[in-house]
């Protein structure tokens, strides 16, 4: 094995990154190195990149980017018993403490300790990396390294979309980035009788067809709502799922969705958002969740199923793949640009 490994490091608190040369680091206590097979690029490592207020408070450069990942075992540190050379893994993001009221109580997603792989700790865009054995996920190895590193994200579809059950339900699903592309394919093979979009972007709303949308909705040139309705015999959606973030998708989302129907919220908004909670929510009786992360790991159970199904429609939501991280700077660049789906690295270049 080499001893040095090519990365892509926030190096200073600025905007952008650099690819450096560095020694492959190696597994301590509780720790697992990995040969990194894929990795993609998550929104909020397009957050570090573009060093926003957010990661200005957060990152500590010089630091390794990175958290979504599918890699192979090469060596395990000390005290680990129950991953082995030659697994081939992925990694959950939050590394909860295991002690405190929610983890006690099996709610592990909403730690009160929780720090972030590739976050608060250095991550996977390398050629090889550090995993805390805690957050290690097998793989079956029948599932290609290109869909094992989009579990994590995958996670946050799933638990947004299944929060209750979508068979034969019709959905309205607002935003389909990267995040909102794989909830359409959840709903979908979920059983979902009817997915709405509403995007702005040309190319998402195309992306989003796709994926396996049945309707598409441009918000800054259509009537949401009155579009919804039409197309639901004037009821509204029984579930509306919020992927964008946009104060006015969740107002529409809200007004598109039937009484008594159920919201799951995971776009998170840059500002506090002020709303007709009476009109809204409460005399509408709405069922509204709160998604963050995964639930561990029956989140991971219910993604890496899905995936072994072969019901996912994952190819069209993976825009770009790259070899090596050499064209890195233009990876990021296309995302921040909004022109892809989901963005690929396989580091190693044979
Ligand atoms: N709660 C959680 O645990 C997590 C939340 N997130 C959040 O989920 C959201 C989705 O993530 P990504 O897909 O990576 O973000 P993204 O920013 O790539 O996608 C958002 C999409 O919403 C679209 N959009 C903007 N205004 C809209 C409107 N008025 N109506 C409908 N669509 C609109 C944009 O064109 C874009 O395609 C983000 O807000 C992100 O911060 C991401 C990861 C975890
Ligand atoms: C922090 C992240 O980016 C992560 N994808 C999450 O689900 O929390
Ligand atoms: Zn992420
Ligand atoms: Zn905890």
């Amino acid at each position: 094995m080499a001893d040095k490994m090519v990365a892509i490091m926030k190096t200073k608190p600025a905007y952008g990154a650099e690819l450096v040369e560095i020694d492959v680091p190696k597994p301590k206590e509780g720790e697992v190195l990995i040969k990194v097979l894929a990795t993609s690029i998550c929104g909020t490592d397009l957050h570090i990149y573009e060093w926003n207020e957010w990661a200005q408070t957060r990152i500590k450069p010089p630091q390794i980017m990175g958290h979504e990942v599918a890699g192979e075992v090469i060596e395990v540190g000390p005290g680990v018993e129950d991953i082995q050379v030659g697994d081939y893994i992925s990694a959950e993001t939050h590394i909860v403490c295991g002690k405190c009221y929610q983890c006690k109580t099996g709610n592990y997603h909403v730690c009160q300790n929780t720090k972030i792989f590739g976050v608060d700790s250095d991550g996977v865009f390398a050629e090889y990396a550090i995993v805390p054995a805690q957050n290690a996920w097998k793989n079956p190895k029948n599932i290609p390294p290109e869909y094992a590193t989009l579990q994590e994200p995958l996670g946050n579809a799933v638990d947004t979309v299944l929060a209750e059950p979508v068979t034969g339900k019709t959905v309205l699903i607002t935003g389909a980035g990267p995040l909102g592309l794989l909830g359409i394919t959840v709903a979908k093979a979920a059983g979902a009788s009817l997915v709405i979009v509403s995007e702005p972007s040309d190319f998402r709303r195309e992306l989003a067809k796709k994926v396996g949308a049945d309707v598409v909705i441009n918000p800054f040139e259509e009537d949401v709502v009155k579009e919804v309705r039409d197309l639901t015999d004037g009821n509204g959606v029984d579930v509306f799922l919020e992927f964008s973030g946009a104060p006015k998708a969740l107002e529409q989302g809200l007004q598109a969705v039937t009484p008594a129907g159920r919201v799951s919220l995971l776009g998170l908004f840059p500002r506090n958002v002020s709303l007709d909670f009476n009109n809204l929510i409460i005399f509408k009786s709405l069922t509204v969740y709160g998604i963050t992360g995964r639930h561990l790991w029956q989140t991971w159970y219910t993604v890496s199923k899905l995936l072994q199904s072969g019901k996912l429609n994952l190819d069209p939501i993976i825009t770009h793949k790259y070899k090596g991280f050499d064209k890195f700077e233009e990876a990021f660049e296309l995302m921040r640009a909004g022109k892809t789906g989901k963005v690929v690295f396989f580091p190693h270049k044979k």
